[in-house]
């Protein structure tokens, strides 16, 4: 076969070196070409674009003599390469000029709570939305729920009821959305965490956490210069949250190192809304501490706050016994004031001064904050005198033992020589500093929980740290009636085989049973459920739970305990399920023991 004639393609002549004084004729592309691209820039473009060069072969095989065809092509593509990056950069500029926007990491709350509404006015509602992620069953159940998303997903968060493997949700993919709340043209984008050649360290653009690592982000866009359309969206958002997720808390929990997968200290889960009369307590001690935490989160206290100079902040102690509600009535108070309730475990013995400060830093303004068993994590009096704080004039008291010591299951012994305490990196100063120093956020409310109060150091629980404690006490006969009727009676109401007039007889008698002021809620409880609804069962039970429960030696009672304390398996597996990177692994149920 014949060699193809290929046509030549003009180069622009050398350039002319010219001598000092001598005239030199300047090549000139002519105005009229016969072409409608110089040479030159077909021969840059097709340096640049290899395959323009088999296209133009290609071409010049199928239409050996018609040039016109490849000339509007290359054309097109030079009109391409030079428009492109200028309307890029015009884009570019119109936008930091002529728009307002913010960038928020992706585990942020608030971001959350932008990604909740976008989910479910723009995506769900979205008539062209061709890509989004999409999760269904547990695993959408799970997504949601790392999205504060309602657990039933986005029909039940409309108020309908549908069986939750049914639900498919759909959040914004990584990507871009337009939409228009009211007249406000408003870009959404979320962007994924750059790793590798375009990572942070490497030079590239992504939001980064305090530790340089990279971090999944959303930005929203606006046109304006103010930002206070944007801050008003992100103040929509979050009222939408609360109108919708009535049925949920969002309950934080603080680990102890930075989570691989959101970069951030606190891992966050969803959990069913907790209602204050599910938990059984002194109902003056109740009315006190709900009217208390109301009146502090009113304008007129922070109002009253701000005038008097003094910091906004509130701090409770709640102390008892282990089981009797100390925790369920913290969440069931952040459900009714509508926050997030933020879980801080002292106890893990791998918490340092400088990751507590780090974790108060990250709270948001409005929040509940719970130390648990304060007095088991190890800060006694020692640390403070081998810290900065001054000492402190404590009384000892005939009940604290001098260093607090947790048993093997994490409760006190208090008849028992103390267990050695656990190695433990937060020190008095550290706490102080960390729940009300200089650089500690405002507006949160406090509360720390412990077995055994007399341990604590004054300092620790002085007046504007700890403005009310709270008896956890045994259950009183009123107590034990109400929990009767709630975990028997309504099961068996529901199921039309007793009248109330009958279960409230059936309470009356299993509250003369059961002592008064011996047994905590969780003991209680644990008896009830397992007669599962029924009232007959209780009542021919209880006085054997009774005696056995109430001669049990503290010894029978720690083996007990013992048993419900997760194998070691369990117990060596939960770290790493908190240094999880992916959802998928987290999911509930994906359990990977080696
Ligand atoms: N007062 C109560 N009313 C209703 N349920 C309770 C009460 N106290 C405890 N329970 C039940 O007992 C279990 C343990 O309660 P919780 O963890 O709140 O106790 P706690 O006092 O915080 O214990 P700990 O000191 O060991 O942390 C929960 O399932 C809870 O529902």
């Amino acid at each position: 076969m014949p060699p193809i004639a290929m046509p030549p393609i003009a180069m622009p002549p050398k350039p002319v070196k010219a001598a000092r004084g001598q005239q030199v004729e300047l090549y000139r592309e002519p105005l009229t070409t016969p072409g409608l691209v110089p040479s030159y820039m077909k021969r840059a473009i097709a340096d640049a674009i290899p395959m323009i060069e088999v296209v133009q072969r290609f071409l010049a095989r199928v239409q050996p003599g018609s040039g016109a065809t490849i000339e509007k092509f290359v054309a097109l593509v030079a009109l391409y390469k030079v428009v492109w990056p200028v309307w890029s950069y015009a884009k570019i500029i119109f936008l930091r000029s002529f728009t307002s926007r913010i960038s928020i990491s992706e585990h942020d709350p608030v971001a959350q709570e932008i990604i909740q509404w976008v989910s479910a006015e723009v995506v769900n509602k979205g008539l062209l939305s061709t890509s989004a992620t999409v999760m269904t069953g547990d695993m959408g159940r799970f997504g949601a729920e790392a999205y504060g998303l309602h657990p039933g997903g986005m029909s039940q968060l409309r108020g309908q009821s549908k069986r939750q493997s049914d639900e498919v949700n759909c959040i914004p993919p990584v990507g871009k959305k337009f939409f228009w709340v009211g007249f406000r043209p408003f870009l959404f984008s979320r962007t994924g965490a750059v790793i590798g050649p375009k990572s942070p360290q490497a030079g590239g653009r992504s939001m980064v956490d305090y530790q340089g690592t990279p971090q999944n982000a959303i930005v929203l866009l606006t046109p304006g210069w103010s930002l206070h359309p944007l801050m008003d969206f992100v103040k929509y958002c979050h009222e939408y949250r609360l109108i919708n997720m009535t049925g949920t808390t969002n309950i934080y929990f603080s680990s102890s190192r930075v989570d691989p997968y959101s970069g951030h200290l606190w891992s966050t889960v969803v959990k069913a809304r907790r209602k204050l009369d599910t938990i059984d307590m002194d109902a003056a001690s109740k009315a006190e501490l709900v009217s208390d935490a109301e009146y502090y989160y009113s304008e007129e206290s922070k109002k009253f706050f701000a005038d008097c100079g003094i910091p906004y902040r509130r701090g409770y102690l709640f102390y008892g016994p282990p089981g009797t509600g100390k925790t369920s009535f913290s969440a069931a108070l952040a459900g009714h004031l509508s926050c997030d309730l933020y879980l801080i475990n002292l106890a893990t013995g791998d918490v340092t001064d400088g990751h507590l400060h780090r974790l108060f830093l990250a709270l948001p303004r409005k929040c509940i904050v719970v130390i648990e068993d304060i007095d088991s994590c190890g800060i006694g009096r020692e640390q403070a005198t081998a810290s900065n704080e001054p000492k402190q004039t404590r009384k000892p008291s005939a009940t604290a033992p001098a260093v607090l010591g947790v048993m093997p299951n994490g409760m006190y012994s208090p008849g028992q020589p103390p267990a050695a305490p656990k190695r433990n990196m937060v020190t008095l100063s550290g706490l102080l500093n960390a729940i009300d120093g200089n650089a500690s956020a405002e507006g949160r409310l406090l509360i720390m929980t412990s077995n055994n109060p007399d341990g604590l150091d004054e300092a620790l629980t002085r007046p504007g740290r700890i403005d009310l404690k709270i008896c956890f006490g045994k259950m009183m006969s009123k107590a034990i009636y109400d929990i009767f009727k709630r975990l028997i009676g309504r099961a068996a109401i529901a199921s039309k085989q007793y009248t109330e007039h009958q279960i409230e007889e059936f309470a009356s008698s299993f509250s003369e049973k059961v002592p008064a002021n011996t047994f905590t809620p969780a003991q209680v409880q644990s008896f009830l459920q397992n007669c599962r609804g029924d009232p007959i069962k209780a009542m021919e039970g209880v006085d054997a739970w009774v005696k056995k429960t109430r001669d049990q030696s503290p010894e029978d009672a720690m083996k007990e305990s013992k048993l419900l304390v997760p194998p070691p398996e369990v117990t060596e597996f939960l770290p790493r399920y908190h240094s999880m990177a992916t959802p998928l692994e987290r999911a509930p149920g994906f359990v990977m023991i080696e």
